[in-house]
């Protein structure tokens, strides 16, 4: 998710550790450097109105000094007074991912964790490995040992185990034509590496979503996803055009663009056709996965349970699409369906070619629904468990309340498009008062399941919080195994048993790795009891450490006011804000005030650690940050009062959420700023045209201003129409709005209160945002300059919709600080 509304689990961590740089070991590559695409580019970023409007404020309204720079001395001072602390924020490491092996002995086990930390200089995120050694007391709890130092791994996409823990799979993907390479490590060398060229297919998908990258439980194959190889181009010399086939370059021929395809959309650039194929580690060979139709495109592959001699079969997932391919970040209304295929098998033809095409037509196992995802088999084979994001393929609503399904698997492989799914846990309407609201989740750990094969422990959110929960699969009970005391955010790291390592954080408390384990107690009274256990990356700077430990934060519950007759229970219900402040009050006045709007809608501002919202805390502010109804983790029908009423409901819930604060006398009325991106942009800038006189400040980032210019631009129209007019909009949506669309759009956007606003703003547009594309933002920030309402805008110009390469996230801040300490302090 995007602005960090689910904030990434971070631990402590100093940026003075040794980065060992071995030139053959697992994770680096002597002569390949990876770097994320978004990190290629060194260009500084364009500041707009910097020459003839200084670096910020409209002309007629500022006797601020130009520097040489283009900085006004006030930025200059702003910069310089907040940008090493800022730094050390930076530098705080995130907990990514760990694994725990196989015993080594009966009381210890091999671990590793990923880690990561921006690297401001490089522009990308340096990722670090470190090993340990878990060893269990004799009490039941444990301790880690790490290795002394970690090792920083580059290039390397993608790292996984195999099932037996014996082997690992290294991918590294080519950062331009070269080819896709596959290492297979044993313990500490080197038994295999593969180049697949682009021929055969392009990047290993890596991303999260797509992503699925499987071994077979004997070890000898693995199934991935990959984008298949580019059409061919027509090419065209000094004579005309140069006859298909021929594949030579020379230089007096050039390669045309060919016929334009549609791609995914924002952070999916250039992908199009995401395949299947498996590649034999003892022999290299890649082979595609046949019988999968070309109007699919596919994902997160895993092997279905296999007995010796029988086939062997891929379970994946299937997109298909109508006339183009909408946007799919963040966007779980797409259908999809699972999947079942012959896996290719090597069998000789006359000819000595590999033939793997007989019956090998997929099959979808789950027609009766809408959408099918992330799929798991139980250790035993005996069924498989599925999520579903129906409820939100169903309404249109970009992100909605969960299901998880099960379907038994045939003893005799024999499969039915009609098998018959089952619910596990159905999607919450309403929640009780404190009951468990429904699932929210988007991803499993490719094991997830608890030594009795029938339960799965997967991450939720569960209001504000991300909680962890049991969920018997055959009963379809849910436990919520986290402590019901805590309001802190968790994230699962492994599991193995009964065993969890989980990550703890909070908006004042960095990372903490936490070791759950599970206590038998009487019959049926079981229990989970978590303790502490030392962080891979343990050090962080003290001023960090001391800033921090002054703040306090609460979640706090907010009444509706605008409830009616006609609204549905769960609307009717309180949201939630999160209230960070400072935890001594010096003076008789309140630190002022910025209210925090997450994106989406659909999303969610949970109550773990964010570096840049600490950060804001850290320099004298009270942050709310507020989970208007819409927001994930609050059952279905809060969230689906929203699509219909944005830029009024929304609009409400949050200015209700900041008279809650000043009521209470923890804010004061001449000192509120505001701050959001992409819908939390449009929430902002609707904020400050409609409630002029509130804000003395504001920062919007790739801001919805515009639905209108939108509509036309953006690689999620569906979404103009579905959150305007509500799922009925479902009926609308077409590439062509009619005159009265672009009206109604028009009228719930902030463009319609252009007139009205005054708030100094300050904008942060990503130019290669896809979602929110860069016009709307730049259209809403030039027409406040028109006004003469002090605006400054900064353009990243290789950023995308979530502004979060190193640098720009680094000076989007610092920008937002210098903004804020200007005009609201
Ligand atoms: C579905 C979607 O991307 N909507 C955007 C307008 C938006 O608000 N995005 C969220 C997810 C974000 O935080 O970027």
């Amino acid at each position: 998710m995007g602005y960090s509304s689910i904030a990434s689990a971070v631990s402590p961590a100093t940026s003075s550790l040794p980065s060992l740089h071995f030139l053959r070991n697992p994770f680096s590559h002597s002569s390949f450097h990876h770097l994320p695409s978004s990190t290629s580019s060194t260009k500084p970023h364009i500041s707009l109105f910097t020459t003839k409007f200084s670096a910020m404020d409209n002309p007629k309204t500022s006797s601020l000094k130009e520097s040489p720079l283009g900085i006004d001395e006030e930025t200059e001072q702003q910069y310089a007074l907040h940008s090493n602390l800022l730094q050390q924020f930076t530098a705080i490491s995130s907990i990514d991912k760990a694994w725990i092996f196989k015993s080594r002995t009966d009381s210890s086990q091999g671990m590793m964790f990923s880690v990561s930390q921006p690297n401001l200089l490089a522009n990308n995120k340096r990722k670090l490995i470190l090993s340990s050694t878990v060893t269990k007391r004799s009490d039941g709890s444990v301790t880690l040992q790490y290795a002394p130092f970690p090792v920083e791994v580059s290039g390397v996409s993608a790292i996984v185990p195999s099932p037996s823990g014996s082997k690992l799979l290294i991918v590294r993907n080519p950062e331009s034509d070269g080819p896709s390479r596959f290492e297979i490590w044993s313990n500490s060398y080197l038994e295999r590496e593969f180049h697949v060229p682009q021929s055969k297919h392009a990047s290993v998908y890596t991303d999260g979503w797509f992503e699925g990258i499987s071994w077979n439980s004997d070890e000898t194959l693995i199934a991935y996803v990959a984008e298949e190889p580019s059409p061919s181009k027509p090419t065209f010399n000094d004579l005309g055009y140069k006859k298909s086939g021929s594949d030579d370059k020379d230089s007096k021929s050039w390669k045309g663009q060919g016929d334009w395809e549609e791609d995914w959309g924002e952070t999916y650039a250039g992908k199009r056709q995401p395949a299947l194929f498996v590649i034999n580690i003892a022999s290299g060979e890649v082979q595609a996965v046949k019988g999968i139709d070309k109007s699919l495109s596919v994902g997160q592959v895993v092997w279905a349970p296999s007995s010796e001699g029988s086939e062997q079969y891929l379970v994946f997932v299937g997109w298909s699409f109508e006339t183009r391919k909408l946007g799919i970040k963040y966007c779980y209304n797409r259908p999809c369906s699972i999947y079942v295929v012959k896996a290719p098998h090597e069998s000789k033809t006359k000819e000595n070619e590999i033939d793997s095409t007989e019956n090998a037509q997929a099959l979808n196992l789950t027609q009766t629904i809408s959408s099918a995802f992330l799929p798991r088999f139980s250790p035993d084979g005996k069924f498989l468990v599925f999520l579903s994001a129906r409820s939100s393929v169903d309404s249109g609503a970009h992100s909605a309340t969960n299901s998880l399904h099960r379907i038994d698997w045939p003893k005799d492989l024999k499969f039915h498009q009609s098998a018959k799914v089952h619910d596990v846990i159905p999607v919450v309407l309403c929640a009780e008062d404190d009951g468990f609201p429904g699932l929210y989740f988007s991803s499993f750990l490719s094991d997830p399941w608890l030594s009795d094969g029938h339960t799965l422990v997967i991450p939720s959110v569960w209001h504000s919080s991300q909680v962890l929960l049991s969920v018997n699969v055959l009963s379809g009970q849910v436990k919520r195994i986290t402590p019901v005391d805590s309001n802190f955010s968790w994230s699962l790291l492994t599991l193995h048993g009964n065993n969890i390592f989980a990550v703890s954080s909070s908006p004042v408390d960095v990372p903490q790795v936490k070791y759950g384990t599970f206590v038998e107690k009487e019959a049926g009274n079981n229990e989970w009891s978590w303790s502490d256990v030392s962080n891979p990356i343990y050090k962080f700077s003290d001023k960090v450490s001391s800033l921090l430990s002054s703040l306090t934060f609460s979640v706090m519950k907010i009444s509706v006011k605008d409830a009616s007759e006609n609204s549905t229970k769960g609307s009717s219900k309180p949201y939630e804000a999160i209230f960070v402040s400072s935890k001594t009050k010096k003076t008789d006045t309140c630190d002022p005030l910025i209210a925090v709007l997450h994106g989406g809608p659909h999303s969610v501002s949970l109550s773990s650690f964010s570096k840049s919202q600490a950060f804001l805390a850290s320099i004298g502010y009270s942050l709310l940050i507020v989970n208007y109804r819409g927001s994930l983790g609050f059952g279905e029908e809060a969230l689906q009062s929203l699509p219909g009423k944005i830029g009024s409901q929304d609009v409400n819930d949050v200015l209700n959420a900041i008279d809650h604060v000043i009521e209470l006398g923890l804010a004061s009325p001449s000192k509120i700023a505001v701050l959001g991106g992409s819908h939390g942009g449009f929430l902002t800038t609707h904020l400050i045209g409609q409630a002029p006189e509130k804000f003395v400040a504001a920062a919007a980032r790739n801001p919805v201003c515009n639905l209108a210019l939108m509509v036309g631009t953006t690689d999620i129209p569906d979404w103009c129409f579905v959150e305007t007019y509500g799922t009925n909009g479902r009926d609308r949506i077409t590439e062509a709005p009619s005159a009265e669309d672009l009206t109604i759009f028009y009228s719930k956007s902030p463009i319609a209160h252009i007139s009205k606003v005054k708030t100094p703003t300050i904008f942060l547009l990503g130019a290669q945002d896809l979602r929110v594309p860069i016009s709307t933002g730049l259209q809403f920030a030039r027409a406040l300059k028109e006004k003469e309402v002090p605006v400054k805008v900064i353009v990243f110009p290789n950023d995308v919709h979530g502004i979060e390469r190193p640098q720009s996230d680094f000076e989007s801040f610092l920008s937002i600080a210098a903004w804020f300490n200007k005009y609201c302090k």
